[in-house]
């Protein structure tokens, strides 16, 4: 079955388009990296298929149920890209993860057993158990980005959609990110995820698709080499022009031959 489907997608911000013609599968058990060069529209892709800015044309379907009439959120878990952690979150890990339960027990309901299991689960997937109690603010910006990661898998989601996970997050925290993924594909699970560097998650990516200018350039198997020190996990900052680069060699890669 098709767990996500886009048809001829057309999506602008105040008149300007963004998105022009985009189709778009995602099997289940698949897992997709959405690539391509800053302001091509990956995020603005991710964001439509979940509801969150409004097709001008097209269609979208999840799990085969076209998205208007899609009610079933809970099958689906969403990292959104990371803000600065600037401010601090006056929240601890464990209450920021436990929120993740709620599109399935539902608000009035209070917590039991199935939804502590799940968080104490989540938790550990992402190398965070012991940290429960801890206020968010404390922990390191990849540790907070494990929390939200946490928080989705608490709900228990079939599909896992991710913008830009380990973008900025220190290479302990990736390789747990990678851990808590390959956990949730054992699982069944399926993944579409917006990513400029794949780092540690390179072995997971089944297919490509690159996005360039607003439209599908490439989707197919072949994923860019990591190149030279940028494949380091340990090379921490972003290199916005590095996925830009890949990306256009998987395009001509795909023009040539
Ligand atoms: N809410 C918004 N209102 C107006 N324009 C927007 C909005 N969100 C994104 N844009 C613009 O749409 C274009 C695509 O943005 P989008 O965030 O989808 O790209 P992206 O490929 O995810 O980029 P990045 O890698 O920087 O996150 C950019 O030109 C961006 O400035």
């Amino acid at each position: 079955m098709d767990i996500v489907s886009v048809a001829h997608g057309v999506v602008g911000y105040d008149g300007r388009p963004v998105l022009r013609d985009v189709s778009l599968t995602v099997s289940a058990g698949e897992v997709v990296a959405v690539l391509g060069a800053n302001g091509s529209g990956k995020s603005t892709l991710i964001r439509t298929i979940l509801g969150l800015v409004p097709l001008s044309g097209g269609t979208v379907s999840l799990f085969g149920t076209p998205q208007r009439r899609f009610r079933q959120w809970h099958r689906v878990g969403y990292v959104p890209q990371r803000l600065d952690a600037g401010g601090g979150v006056p929240a601890t890990v464990g209450e920021v993860v436990a929120s993740g339960r709620l599109a399935r027990r539902g608000i009035l309901r209070p917590p039991g057993a199935a939804d502590r299991a799940a968080v104490a689960a989540a938790l550990e997937s992402v190398g965070l158990t012991g940290r429960a109690k801890d206020p968010v603010a404390t922990l390191s910006g990849g540790q907070q980005q494990r929390t939200l990661i946490a928080r989705a898998l608490a709900g228990e989601p079939e599909l896992l959609v991710l913008d830009e996970p380990t973008a900025g997050v220190d290479s302990a925290s990736q390789v747990a990110f990678a851990d808590a993924l390959a956990g949730f594909l054992h699982t069944g699970g399926t993944v579409l995820l917006v990513a400029h560097e794949l780092g540690p998650l390179q072995p997971l990516i089944q297919r490509a698709v690159v996005v360039h200018d607003g439209r599908i350039a490439y989707d197919g198997p072949d994923l860019p080499a990591p190149a030279g020190h940028h494949a380091d996990a340990g090379h921490d900052h972003q290199h916005q022009h590095c996925a830009e680069d890949s990306s256009l060699a998987i395009v001509r890669g795909a023009v040539d031959g």
